[in-house]
């Protein structure tokens, strides 16, 4: 089946890089990094096989995994704290003895209600479960609560409603209506589901960004393994996911900078508004850096099968993890900081 002809977020980060006055890529940062990530990539391989050794992503590969991936790309959005980062008082979630923040409190949350036998990857329940229900899922362990929860909510009820009436109940549909195109998913995906359209408006340009969606394709291709319902013949096509922790970690690396206005907003915590100019800079120069240091090396590898294959999803991974094991030395770095149901 000829697949799509190319990604549409590849193009509106090229198109958003190109009139950026915030956000640079420094080049020679990007050349250095490709020979630094490729050595550590020859001594400790990062492939798919990594997804499910996090102790709270699905460790098989089924409809289960599906279900509960689809329902945590659905929430993976806005998990930074007003508390700031090393706040006590940010949101929390306590499960088996540990404690998690961020992304991980949310898978902490949704594991914690199905260890207590609530069934709430299944479409069927969160469609239809009750304010107080859904609210008990994301109860916390800290003084704050969840950022967004009503927000939350309204996209459980919203895309579950949406997987039920229209695709069974299971996102395992959607995948088999895409006859193995990933790009073909990703325009499923942003059709059909409102709360992954994620997109903003430049210089009078509607463009894409649609992580979530993105997210979600290469979380299924990672925990399948690329086979089976993960086996996608267009997978490198997908692009880096535009969060708000990598940019901080390209940041770090030196391969973006950012002008000395919007670095001096930034470290005032002052908020960016979603569809903001530099928050879409920041968002759309990310992904078009991760694309160059993509570019760089695959071109620096060649055929040397003693580096496993690099694509942009696992070039995001690797520097997401990065991320979240050196936050000390990170938090040099400040987020941006925007409310947003798409990241
Ligand atoms: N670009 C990118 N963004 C990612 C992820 C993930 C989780 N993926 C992990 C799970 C399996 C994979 O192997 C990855 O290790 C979450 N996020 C985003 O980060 C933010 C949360 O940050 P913090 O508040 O510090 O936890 C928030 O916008 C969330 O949407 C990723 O991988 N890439």
């Amino acid at each position: 089946m000829k697949s799509l002809p190319c990604n549409p977020v590849l193009e509106s980060a090229q198109f958003v890089h190109q009139h950026s006055k915030d956000v640079a890529i420094d080049e020679a940062a990007v050349e250095r990094t490709a020979h630094e990530l490729l050595r550590a990539l020859e001594e400790k391989p990062y492939s798919t096989a990594d997804w499910k050794r996090h102790p709270l992503n699905p460790n098989t590969a089924d409809d289960a995994a599906i279900d509960w991936i689809f329902l945590v790309d659905t929430l993976n959005f806005s998990f930074w704290s007003d508390a700031g980062e090393a706040s006590p008082d940010r949101f929390a979630v306590v499960l088996d003895g540990q404690r998690y923040t961020g992304y991980w409190s949310l898978c902490a949350c949704i594991n914690r209600a199905l260890a207590e036998g609530i069934p709430v990857t299944s479409a069927a329940y969160y469609a239809h479960a009750t304010d107080d229900e859904l609210r008990r899922i994301f109860r916390s362990d800290a003084r704050e609560s969840v950022p967004m929860l009503d927000e939350r909510l309204a996209v459980m009820r919203q895309t579950g409603r949406i997987l039920l009436e229209t695709f069974g109940g299971s996102f395992s549909q959607c995948i088999r209506q895409c006859q193995g195109s990933a790009l073909r998913l990703l325009a499923l995906i942003t059709k059909q589901f409102p709360c992954y359209r994620d997109e903003g408006a430049f210089m009078g340009r509607t463009v894409q960004y649609f992580k979530r969606a993105q997210i979600l394709i290469a979380d299924i291709w990672a925990c399948f393994e690329g086979q089976g319902l993960g086996e996608f013949h267009d997978i490198d096509q997908i692009t880096m996911f535009a969060d708000y922790r990598v940019p901080q970690a390209l940041v770090y690396l030196n391969i973006l900078s950012y002008s000395s206005d919007l670095w001096a907003l930034l470290q005032r915590q002052q908020p960016l508004a979603s569809g903001d100019r530099l928050e879409q800079e920041i968002r759309a120069v990310s992904i078009w850096a991760v694309e160059l240091l993509r570019r760089r090396m695959v071109a620096l590898r060649g055929h040397n099968t003693a580096t496993p294959a690099i694509n942009a999803i696992l070039l995001d991974f690797y520097l997401w993890d990065y991320a979240k094991t050196h936050t000390d030395a990170l938090r040099s770095v400040p987020i941006h900081r925007t409310r947003s149901i798409f990241y």
